[in-house]
């Protein structure tokens, strides 16, 4: 048996616009992945996060099932165009919405652990100069920030700024595949800057505000980066592929600078990083009280001349998700070893792991995910083995509580430890919530 510390802090994870629903309700306008959602051949059979787990209405619910699987948090993140449905413009029917949620966990003795930005940019900042496209998106983040933390700020012990800048920068402006699908690297690389300079200021309010007894930290997903050889080039090409993943936002919080050598293989294709300004990688470098580490998978790379990173993906051995992602538990250990040794001694939370499977509900109405508790287990053992070591890590997160809108997968894919049955929103405890519901009782895992 694998005990855990006595305060390790278990939780589930979802956010906004994946399960929320209700985005024309209470004053909230539209985000950025309304528009995409609704934008022909984005997402899966164009499916929408128009009601989504209709979470908003069923809340109540949901925290009832929070307790019944018996976490001790729960992060969820917060929809900025309900608090700011127009530039400037306060919707305190949206916070109230918020409000409502906080108090019903704190009610059921369960921490609030709060999003600030999980990829719901509201509209009208991208209808202005292309959102983090705009210097100015930082100022619009302050604002909604600050208001959150006046309004919110000493209920919510664990603030997160943003969740994985790397998505809603590279995946967004770069490759496309995310809101609102540019394909422009010089565009990727400068969302990313604003999103880490949002993120820096927003600390320095937080700070200047004082709120008692609650953290800050930012969360980024990581992806560690193996070479699919000795060779020489395929080490080489590793190091590209850590850089493009990891480094590219690890290093300016960490360490104040961007790295050298990916700002070189960078600068041949984005040409000047004029849009880093003076001072900006002081803000970006403020010190934080936790890192938030989302992981899911690895890659493997073999040198490729003619790609960009000079990195070519190479399958793995391992099995995979219906994702496609290797499954690879070791490779977590190896990353939040790396992490305590290159980059920050501060608490780690795992505010994101899991997996999407095939799940069904069979004829006992149940959902057999054996594959997903394998899964879950064989992570935890390996954040125990971090842990046993001296690791400074505090708490997991299972992505995700239930089955949501996978982004431009929309339904098709499901991580949640509880079904969700679309057509009624009937909620189903998959055996891998009764099985974390034991973990957490034993706070242990066999
Ligand atoms: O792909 C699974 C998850 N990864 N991190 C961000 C979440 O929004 C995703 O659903």
């Amino acid at each position: 048996m694998i005990k855990f510390p006595k305060d390790f802090l278990w939780g589930t994870a979802t956010s906004s616009y994946q399960i929320e629903g209700a985005v024309n309700e209470d004053g909230r306008t539209p985000s950025i992945w309304d528009t995409f959602s609704k934008t022909e051949g984005k997402t899966y059979n164009g499916h929408t996060g128009d009601v989504a787990c209709d979470h908003y209405h069923r809340y109540k619910e949901d925290v009832e099932i929070l307790k019944e699987i018996g976490v001790k948090a729960y992060r969820f993140s917060i929809a900025w165009p309900r608090i700011f449905p127009e530039e400037g413009k306060y919707n305190p029917k949206g916070m109230d919405f918020y409000k409502r949620l906080v108090d019903e966990l704190l009610k059921k003795d369960i921490m609030p652990t709060a999003t600030i930005y999980h990829w719901d940019l509201p509209q009208w900042a991208y209808d202005k100069g292309g959102g983090w496209l705009n210097r100015d998106s930082v100022k619009w983040y302050v604002e909604y920030a600050t208001k959150l933390f006046e309004e919110l700020g000493d209920v919510i012990p664990l603030w997160i700024t943003h969740n994985e800048p790397w998505c809603s920068s590279i995946l967004s402006y770069g490759i496309g595949e995310h809101a609102p699908g540019h394909k422009n690297y010089r565009e990727a690389l400068i969302a990313a800057h604003h999103i880490l300079l949002s993120h820096g200021e927003a600390v320095k309010a937080f700070r200047e505000m004082n709120i008692k007894g609650s953290k800050i930290g930012i969360t980024l997903n990581l992806t560690p980066a193996y070479p699919a050889s000795e060779k020489e080039e395929d080490k080489l090409a590793a190091q590209y592929a850590d850089g493009f993943a990891n480094r590219w936002f690890l290093d300016p919080i960490f360490k104040g600078n961007y790295p050298e050598d990916m700002m070189e293989l960078y600068s041949k294709i984005i040409g000047e990083f004029d849009f880093i300004k003076e001072g900006d990688l002081e803000t970006i470098s403020v010190p934080i009280d936790f890192l938030g580490v989302n992981y899911y998978t690895r890659s493997i790379v073999k040198y490729d001349e003619d790609s960009m990173l000079k990195a070519e993906n190479v399958p793995g051995p391992g099995k995979r998700t219906e994702m496609g992602w290797e499954i690879s538990p070791e490779s977590l250990y190896d990353l939040l070893k790396r992490l305590d040794r290159e980059y920050t001694k501060l608490p780690m939370y795992i505010t994101e792991n899991g997996a999407a499977f095939k799940d069904e509900v069979t004829e006992d109405g149940r959902v057999h995910d054996d594959e997903r508790i394998e899964y879950i287990k064989e992570h935890l053992k390996a954040a125990a083995k971090f842990i046993g070591e001296g690791g400074n890590l505090k708490g997991y997160f299972v992505w995700s509580l239930m089955d949501n809108f996978e982004w431009a997968h929309g339904y098709s894919k499901r991580f949640g430890i509880v079904y969700v049955d679309y057509e009624t929103q009937k909620r189903i405890l998959k055996d891998s919530a009764l099985w974390y519901k034991e973990v957490i009782q034993k706070n242990s895992i066999e």
